[in-house]
């Protein structure tokens, strides 16, 4: 298949670039910025892109290209660089970059005074969006300013004999006007890459590959509910004999109300015969029993998700020679270190299902990721093709350790029951007013304070719920959902007269940063 390489130099917003193009239908791979350009590497490969970086050219170890990447541009592949790559470019091209009084952030008007492949069908002004304090102070060798910003900075330079060019902003952000065009120009024409990349295609190629994998052996996948494990499950199911897939769904007493029978019946619908129910709810909430540090909590759920599995599938007679199935995003591959971005601090250990059995199975070749390329929308569209309920498709994101981190302080089983009840009522709400889909994750979580009321004239001594719903794209970073103010007076008042618990409804108006999304 064709393809666009993009190297990575920490970029807030490399994904972002690789998934636009996707969004025409050319596949994109991200790899570290540098990385070494091997032949291998460019089979399909029909331009490369370098993306913008937090580091300076003018720091001493920031991030370089391979340098054949320049060779490989003067014998006919195209590369365009993006901010820090424009400004490498020019570096390396004896041009210079300096850090400018002027900086600019956000958006910007430029305007281009000579015509390139790069803005074709495009007017020859509008508003761009920009995120630099570097400047282009001079252009490299054999390289022209094409377009200038209203502050009279370079926003793009050319070297068309070399078939290199770059620009200052950021094409990719959905605030560029004209961005997805610029970027079609880019991979379409300028690189003659084919449309090639489509879901049906993908469906095919990954159904293949657990075919050709597995090669007859049985799979074991660990199913949470979660969009990706069914997703998983559901591919497992369409490219295998169903007597090969097993299926194991651990009930940890920390899940919302009825989901071990909604998981159940979505994995009968699906055609799977092998469904292991795993009823764990003891041994995740005896030792759980008067513990109240977050951490503490997560170890012991991350401790029980291990020791459960080990043990569940020696008893339940799963081959030794299973392959392993997992859920893994193109998201989660990026984030874990394939790129050179910076590395993010642990503010919050997320447990780590199975990390004995997934190494041992990693160390033995046998585990499968049929997920590893995709993005999670991507991964939405698939689950819908594959006759994947809506339901699930585009349930939001629950985390492993559930209930506990939503019950701040100890967990008893009489909160657990309160906040299950108080959660459904408020997931029901949102979805019966057409708020669900607009909101990327909602839910309810039980304080631990009391608080006085008054219900039919007597004195009540209830919990306090806080409701929380957020917006975000991947979960990194979050704004509160401006909740229409009439819903959550309904909404509030819906839970306080049927969870008779729950005196008082507080509305989470915390943004990620400074708070996370969840409370622990
Ligand atoms: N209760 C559970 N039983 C079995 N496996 C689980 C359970 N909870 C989590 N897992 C495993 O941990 C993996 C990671 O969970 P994660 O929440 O990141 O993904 P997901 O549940 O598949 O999708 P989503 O992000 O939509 O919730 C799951 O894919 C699943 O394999
Ligand atoms: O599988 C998971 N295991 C965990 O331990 C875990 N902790 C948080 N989350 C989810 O991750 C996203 C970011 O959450 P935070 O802002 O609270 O860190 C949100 O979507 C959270 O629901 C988890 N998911
Ligand atoms: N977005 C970017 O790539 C910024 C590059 C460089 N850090 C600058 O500030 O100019
Ligand atoms: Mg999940």
């Amino acid at each position: 298949m064709d393809k666009l390489l993009i190297l990575d130099y920490g970029s807030q917003t490399t994904q972002l670039i690789g998934r636009r193009i996707r969004e025409f239908g050319v596949f994109s791979e991200i790899l570290p910025g540098n990385t070494q350009i091997t032949d291998e590497l460019l089979t399909g490969v029909k331009g490369i892109i370098l993306s913008g970086s937090p580091h300076s050219v003018n720091d001493a170890d920031s991030p370089e290209p391979d340098h054949r990447i320049f060779e490989l541009a003067a014998a006919g592949l195209p590369v365009l660089g993006i901010c820090y790559g424009l400004q490498r470019m020019t570096q390396l091209h004896g041009g210079s970059v300096q850090a400018s009084d002027h900086r600019e952030f956000g958006r910007s008007r430029i305007r281009y005074n000579e015509t390139h492949p790069l803005f074709a069908g495009i007017p020859e002004s509008f508003v761009s969006w920009m995120s630099h304090g570097d400047s282009i102070i001079q252009a490299g060798e054999g390289f022209r300013v094409v377009a200038e910003s209203e502050n009279g900075i370079p926003a793009c330079l050319a070297a068309p004999d070399k078939n290199m060019v770059g620009i200052q902003f950021h094409p990719e952000v959905s605030h560029c006007e004209h961005g997805l065009e610029i970027l079609k120009n880019f991979a379409l024409n300028i690189c003659q890459a084919r449309a090639e990349w489509s879901l049906d295609r993908i469906l095919d190629d990954i159904t293949e590959d657990i075919r050709r994998t597995t090669d007859g052996k049985p799979v074991l996948l660990l199913i949470s509910g979660g969009v990706d494990s069914t997703v998983v499950a559901g591919l497992l199911l369409r490219a295998l004999d169903p007597e090969l897939v097993h299926l194991m769904y651990i009930d940890t007493g920390l899940m919302r109300l009825n989901e071990t029978d909604e998981v159940v019946r979505t994995l009968e619908s699906l055609g799977a015969t092998h469904i292991h129910v795993v009823d764990a709810r003891d041994r995740f909430l005896n030792p759980l029993e008067g513990v109240s540090d977050p951490e503490e909590k997560r170890r012991i759920i991350g401790d029980a998700f291990i020791e459960i599995q080990q043990h569940e599938v020696t008893a339940r007679g799963i081959p030794e020679h299973a392959f392993l199935a997992q859920g893994t995003l193109y998201t989660d591959l990026i984030e874990s270190g394939k790129g050179v971005g910076k590395h993010a601090a642990v503010i919050k250990s997320h447990h780590n299902v199975g990390s004995p059995l997934v190494i041992e199975k990693r160390e033995a070749g046998l585990v499968i990721e049929p997920l590893a390329s995709l993005y999670k929308d991507e991964v939405r569209a698939i689950g819908t093709k594959i006759g994947i309920s809506d339901a699930v498709v585009h349930r939001h994101p629950f985390p492993g350790p559930g209930l506990a981190i939503r019950i701040p302080g100890q967990i008893t089983r009489e909160k657990i029951a309160i906040l299950q009840q108080a959660d459904d009522i408020y997931i029901r709400e949102l979805k019966a007013r057409g708020l669900y889909d607009e909101i990327w994750q909602a839910f309810a979580v039980l304080l631990p304070v009391r608080s006085v009321g008054v219900a039919g004239d007597a004195r009540e001594y209830g919990y306090v719920l806080a409701l929380r719903a957020i917006i975000s794209r991947d979960g990194m970073t979050a704004d509160v959902y401006p909740m229409p103010w009439d819903h959550l007076l309904e909404i509030s008042a819906r839970i306080t007269n049927q969870v008779r618990q729950v005196g008082r409804v507080v509305y989470d108006v915390s943004s990620k940063p400074p708070a996370t999304i969840e409370w622990e």
